[in-house]
């Protein structure tokens, strides 16, 4: 092993197999029961990366993708096709909850089975106990059976554990998730101090925020091989465009098939009369195609917290329309209003429409949080007379990096 380095992933392959189904009804299992075709999945095709003694890095890609699979090389749950991997030191791992706990045994007797796995003698288990008691809170329940605890009480005790072993690596799976807000905060701060402290740690998250909070390196890893590494900020924007991106060839796909859908309700219902139920007016003008544009494309659906969008009404005029207002509406899909503004409120000039057209709001930066949204547009005319109000004419959604909560990103500053 290279001086320096902590762990050595050298071309790591590894297939699983995937057996075909026998069948659930005991007439199928009977007929088939020679049947034992299986094909051979592979999961990691030769991925090679090394950490430094201290580095800490985080494993991001989609479900699936092979992250867990790589802790478990790396802890030698399971072994390699084919490729190699060094570790040096003492290994710590937190990969799945509940492993390494007996659950008729109380917490105090699984803290010393726990901790002995990782090597400790009971002596250095003797000395560390009140350590991790008082780390995981759970003193009270300690001579309980683990079966009685809820999943973020076993979380707190394997935690706690690991993290009192002395490891020279820790290898944490996303079972962060399950503490709650205040045993995560301190579970992150924890891990900030043994990093400070020297410790190699991989970390396999979803949560980007957390990722960029501890790692110093993000490794992408997507069918298999590894799509990218480098600076966490810059891979998990990347990630999230790619998974954004994805995400709209989803919502596309799905967006044609509810319109084939409503292709076939035309029997019974017309589709213009289906949309008469969430637009009225008097119809002098009339919007003819009402999208959302991002850096993506023409007509995109899933957008970035950050992103810069237009927003394009095209409308046709049937019979002039005096003093025209056209307004905006965006709604998250449990009906809270987000933003409404029109050109009346923004104290436009008059105009009058009285040939076809088009209107763009260009917006610098969307700033909504993730979450499922729908834009309402509308023109009025004098003394706000609807000409077309047309709800739910484009729905969209937002993802984004950050973890702060609400409707909006709220521009800001912290002084601490
Ligand atoms: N023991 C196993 N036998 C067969 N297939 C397996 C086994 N373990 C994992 N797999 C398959 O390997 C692939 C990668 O699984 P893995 O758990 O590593 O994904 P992951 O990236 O951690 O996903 P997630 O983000 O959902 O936790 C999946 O398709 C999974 O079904």
């Amino acid at each position: 092993m290279k001086p320096g380095n902590a762990i050595e992933v050298k071309n790591v392959k590894k297939k699983f197999k995937v057996y075909f189904d026998k069948g659930s009804q005991l007439k199928e299992r009977i007929l088939f029961r020679n049947r034992n075709r299986y094909e051979e999945r592979w999961v990691l095709d030769d991925v090679s990366f090394e950490v430094k003694q201290g580095e800490a890095i985080g494993l991001i890609g989609h479900n699936g993708c092979g992250k867990s699979t790589t802790l478990k090389l790396l802890t030698r749950i399971m072994y390699p096709d084919s490729g190699s991997i060094e570790l040096k030191g003492r290994v710590s791992s937190l990969i799945e909850l509940g492993a390494g706990f007996h659950p008729d045994m109380s917490g105090r007797e699984n803290i010393y089975t726990n901790a002995s796995i990782f090597g400790l003698t009971k002596k250095e288990i003797d000395e560390r106990l009140d350590d991790i008691i008082e780390f995981s809170e759970m003193e009270p329940f300690l001579d309980n059976p683990v079966r009685t605890y809820s999943s973020g009480m076993y979380m707190r005790l394997a935690f706690s554990v690991a993290i009192n072993v002395n490891a020279d690596i820790l290898l944490i799976d996303e079972i962060l998730a399950v503490g709650d807000v205040n045993f995560q905060a301190k579970c992150f701060n924890k891990l900030r101090e043994i990093k400070a402290q020297g410790t190699t740690i991989v970390i396999v998250s979803h949560s980007m925020g957390q990722i960029e909070q501890i790692c110093d390196r993000s490794i992408w890893i997507h069918e298999g091989k590894i799509k990218a590494e480098g600076n966490p900020r810059e891979i998990d924007k990347d990630y999230l465009d790619f998974m954004g991106q994805k995400r709209q060839e989803i919502a596309e796909q799905s967006q044609k098939k509810d319109e084939a859908k409503t292709m076939v309700a035309e029997e019974i219902e017309t589709r213009a009369e289906a949309e008469e139920k969430k637009r009225w007016g008097n119809g002098r003008a009339r919007f003819r195609e009402v999208c959302m544009s991002g850096k993506q494309s023409d007509r995109q659906r899933v957008f970035a917290t950050e992103e810069s969008v237009k927003i394009r009404m095209n409308y046709k005029v049937k019979q002039k329309v005096q003093d025209a207002v056209f307004g905006i509406g965006i709604f998250r899909d449990d009906g809270v209003q987000c933003y409404g503004t029109n050109t009346r409120i923004e104290q436009f000039k008059r105009f009058d429409l009285d040939k076809d057209g088009e209107v763009v709001v260009n917006i610098e930066k969307l700033s909504l949080l993730p979450g499922k949204y729908t834009l309402d547009v509308a023109i009025e005319s004098d003394m706000a007379t609807p000409v077309d109000y047309f709800r739910q004419a484009y729905s969209f959604e937002v993802y984004s990096s950050l973890t702060d909560v609400g409707v909006f990103r709220m521009e800001h500053q912290w002084e601490v």
